[in-house]
């Protein structure tokens, strides 16, 4: 497995002993998980996403894969911090059945994605994973799993080829944006919206809130 984050460059020490709040790190590159922060009011101190092999386990079910890739990059970003901080890590996986349908890297994927998802209703789960950096003391790692279903109704070539050309698909699991031109297509949702979109904000409110050294409104 390949890894690697940016390097950081370190504090001081009285920051911890002078309880100061610990600073927050995104560990994604997910523009949409920095703007549904932006949306609770929360501004990461730093974003440094975390560069993983993304490959799924052979059989791995859907769930565990969402929470296996969470926690994996909270952890590497973590790992690799000097200074005491919160580290949030997030996965976003769109399953239909046990199918895991990962993000495209070509339109032809993409529209077989949108085609398999048409008229049919799936599931989306979000993991979160907060990690404290090893020189924040009073910290614990924390987690939650959200499942969300998602229901297209039918959706004929010609619809496809223009959701492809308008290029949602692009870095979205799943190949589709729920918070895109998709949307005129999605007969029902169930769950979170904000975690099918890459980060369930009830959620992760719920464990920064959680956390001894950090203050949430
Ligand atoms: C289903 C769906 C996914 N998405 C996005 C959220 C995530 O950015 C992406 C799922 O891929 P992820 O691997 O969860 O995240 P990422 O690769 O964008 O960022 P990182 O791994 O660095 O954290 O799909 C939407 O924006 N809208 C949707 O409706």
């Amino acid at each position: 497995m390949t890894a690697s984050v940016s390097k950081m460059t370190s504090l001081p020490h009285e920051l911890v002993s002078q309880n100061k709040k610990p600073l927050l790190i995104l560990a994604s590159a997910s523009p949409r998980r920095l703007e549904l922060l932006a949306q609770i009011g929360i501004v990461p101190d730093r974003v440094i996403p975390a560069d993983l092999d993304e490959t799924p386990r052979k059989g791995e079910l859907p769930r565990l894969y969402a929470k296996r890739l969470a926690h994996e990059k909270a952890a590497l970003v973590a790992s690799q911090c000097q200074e005491p901080a919160l580290i949030l890590g997030a996965d976003t996986v769109v399953a239909v059945g046990r199918r895991i349908l990962q993000k495209a890297e070509d339109e032809d994927t993409a529209r077989r994605h949108l085609t398999l998802l048409s008229g049919r209703r799936h599931k989306v789960f979000t993991a979160i994973a907060l990690y404290p950096s090893a020189i924040l003391p009073d910290s614990h790692v924390s987690e939650r799993i959200v499942e969300s279903y998602v229901t297209f109704t039918n959706m004929q070539p010609h619809h496809i080829d223009s959701l492809i050309a308008q290029g949602d698909w692009r870095g979205k699991a799943g190949s589709y944006a729920l918070q895109g031109a998709a949307a005129s297509y999605i007969r029902q949702m169930g769950g979170s919206p904000s975690a099918v979109i890459g980060l369930p904000l009830f959620e992760t409110a719920q464990l920064l809130r959680g956390q001894p050294s950090f203050r949430v409104v």
